[in-house]
């Protein structure tokens, strides 16, 4: 497994290695042991599987708040995405920062998205598959939005055109009129 850091010390790119041969190829996507191992101690508890089938389908800016916070592991099975992590850590040196980094089948990227990091992506195909895998279950009364076109945050999507949202995230709150329930507590 290749370990990148973003432009957010503490969002990593993981691509897993791929064995060949005359069939194709073969790739753990993720291994708790070998992870543990080099620090990344995450017990996935969800998995979770969407498909957005117009290109400019654009999800986020989401959160689960705490005590039912969630890492992820964001993949792209199919298509293309454009998968962006913003630092809410009150008390960051990064806070409201955000990254975003490509990833597609092709190059096997996988975003790690900790605690307290909101996360959304923007489809650069159409019919495009994302995998994730989540470090709590689904809480519906914990989950939480901020806008994705906010202009404080001034997240470059790469639109050219208007995003297909849900009606949650047309509704989304704006970053100043919202209070972060994540604290910084050093590197995640
Ligand atoms: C997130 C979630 C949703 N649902 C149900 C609730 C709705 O009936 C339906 C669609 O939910 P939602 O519109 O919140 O789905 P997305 O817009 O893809 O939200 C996700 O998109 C961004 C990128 C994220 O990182 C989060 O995982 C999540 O917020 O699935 C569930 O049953 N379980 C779940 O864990």
């Amino acid at each position: 497994m290749k370990i990148e850091e973003t432009s957010l010390p503490d969002v990593l790119i993981l691509t897993p290695a791929r064995f060949g041969d005359a069939r194709g190829w073969f790739s753990e996507t993720w291994n708790a042991e070998r992870m543990r191992a080099v620090g990344l101690d995450l017990a996935f508890t969800q998995d979770n599987h969407s498909f957005s089938a117009t290109q400019g389908t654009l999800r986020g800016l989401h959160y689960q708040a705490p005590p039912r916070a969630q890492d992820k592991l964001v993949r792209c099975s199919r298509g293309a995405i454009l998968d962006v992590a913003v630092d809410v850590r009150k008390g960051s040196p990064a806070y409201g920062r955000w990254t975003a980094v490509e990833l597609t089948p092709e190059n096997g990227r996988q975003l790690l998205v900790p605690k307290g990091f909101l996360h959304g992506f923007v489809t650069l195909t159409p019919d495009t598959e994302v995998q994730y895998k989540c470090t709590d279950t689904y809480a519906p009364d914990c989950d939480g939005s901020v806008r994705w076109d906010d202009p404080d945050l001034g997240v470059d999507w790469g639109l050219s055109g208007d995003p297909v949202l849900s009606a949650k995230d047309l509704a989304a709150p704006l970053f100043r009129d919202w209070v972060s329930p994540f604290v910084y507590e050093g590197k995640a």
